[in-house]
């Protein structure tokens, strides 16, 4: 990647959303980069201070239009607007940036499916062909190499994590898993909208999208890679009174003859020497505020009671592995830098 001063010159477009906020809150850290673009579209003329009081430390461009952004400043460019906005704003781009997309818009490999689920036809379907898929523990040399990262949604890296080696390993059965997943409500992002208003989520929880969220096929997409034939999940997401955090519990039944603990050996050996993913001791469970504000996935295997079968938990923190932390990691591969830097803070326990 090219940089000036030995700085990378990132820009951030959608600054002053949710994930836009928590990859400057991140980047704040990083001795090897430089903001110098960050775009808003309500926000846009204001300094990021009248935004997020508590960024206004930091000596920050104003907010622009992504219409009047001046990319000659950016060697590499996070993308953190909505999903189905992004793919036109991506082929528009100058080719000599480097791109991590946050959103949906480049994770699905095929087009067909991704029409199926968000409803539209694809706007970029040759730059798709380029997009590399980034778990960055599961596709570490791809991302490298990549010049567009498709950054994985917040469920799917909760989900995949732990699924991937044991669907590649055959230790469960493929065609029965069932993922019952919770967030935080800050996964629904910034924007105003009925379902993320206090009286909708306080005080109770709710399925949505039961049998057909967008991230099923995602989270498909993965574990068929995994097995080598086409997988399908149940996945069910749950909105929870809280503000960041992911909880994944996998109900799967064991196949080939093995044990939860062998399901706990693969996990564990998979990511062993990984900084980011860690297996919990058999029968341990995560919780999110384990992870608030890092960087970490932990995942916790517990024997059922019922023979043959076994229940995963994995916690992640959305806005960081789940988005702007995995981002951070994908980009520090990307340009060659420790994959750690600007990710070592401890999570926010309590
Ligand atoms: N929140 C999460 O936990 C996760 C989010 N993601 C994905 O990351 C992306 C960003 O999410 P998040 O930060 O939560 O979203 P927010 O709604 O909080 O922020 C969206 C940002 O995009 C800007 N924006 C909105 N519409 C437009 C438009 N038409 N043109 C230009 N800019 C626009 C907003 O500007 P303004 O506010 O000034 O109008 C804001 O800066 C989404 O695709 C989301 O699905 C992925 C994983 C997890
Ligand atoms: C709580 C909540 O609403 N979560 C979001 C997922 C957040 C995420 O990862 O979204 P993208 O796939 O768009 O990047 C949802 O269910 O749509």
């Amino acid at each position: 990647m090219t940089a000036s001063s030995n700085h990378i010159r990132v820009g951030i477009l959608g600054a002053s959303g949710y994930t836009g906020a928590e990859l400057i809150r991140l980047l704040a850290q990083h001795p090897s980069t430089r903001i110098t673009l960050l775009t808003g579209d309500r926000a846009a003329g204001k300094p990021l201070g009248e935004v997020f009081p508590h960024l206004a430390y930091l000596d920050l461009p104003v907010l622009t239009k992504i219409e009047d952004a001046d990319y000659s400043q950016c060697d590499l460019v996070f993308c953190a607007l909505p999903h189905g906005t992004t793919q036109e704003v991506i082929a528009a781009l100058p080719t000599h940036l480097k791109v991590v997309d946050l959103s949906a818009d480049f994770r699905l490999h095929d087009v067909d499916t991704y029409a199926e689920w968000y409803g539209h036809a694809h706007l970029a379907p040759d730059l798709q062909k380029e997009a590399v898929y980034g778990i960055t523990e599961l596709a570490r040399d791809a991302v490298a190499k990549a010049r567009l990262v498709a950054n994985p949604g917040c469920y799917p890296t909760a989900a995949q994590l732990p699924l991937v080696p044991l669907v590649e390993a055959d230790l469960i059965d493929a065609d029965d898993i069932v993922i019952d997943a919770k967030s935080g409500v800050s996964g629904a992002g910034r924007a105003a909208k009925e379902g993320s208003l206090f009286t909708e989520v306080t005080e109770g929880i709710h399925a949505y999208s039961v049998a057909k969220h967008r991230h099923a096929p995602e989270i498909e997409q993965g574990l068929t890679k995994a097995a080598g034939r086409p997988i399908l999940v149940n996945f069910t997401p749950h909105l929870m009174p809280m503000s960041r955090g992911i909880l994944s519990t996998t109900y799967v039944k064991l196949a080939g003859g093995a044990s939860p603990a062998d399901l706990r050996e693969a996990i564990a050996s998979r990511y062993q020497g990984e900084p980011f993913v860690r297996a919990l001791p058999m029968g341990q469970v995560p919780a999110t505020r384990h992870v608030r504000g890092s960087n970490h996935t932990l995942i916790g295997v517990v024997a059922d009671r019922i023979k043959g079968r076994a229940i995963i938990v994995s916690a992640i923190d959305n806005l960081v592995k789940g988005a702007s932390g995995q981002a951070v990691q994908n980009m520090n591969v990307m340009a060659g830098l420790p994959e750690t830097t600007a990710l070592m803070q401890p999570p926010m326990f309590p």
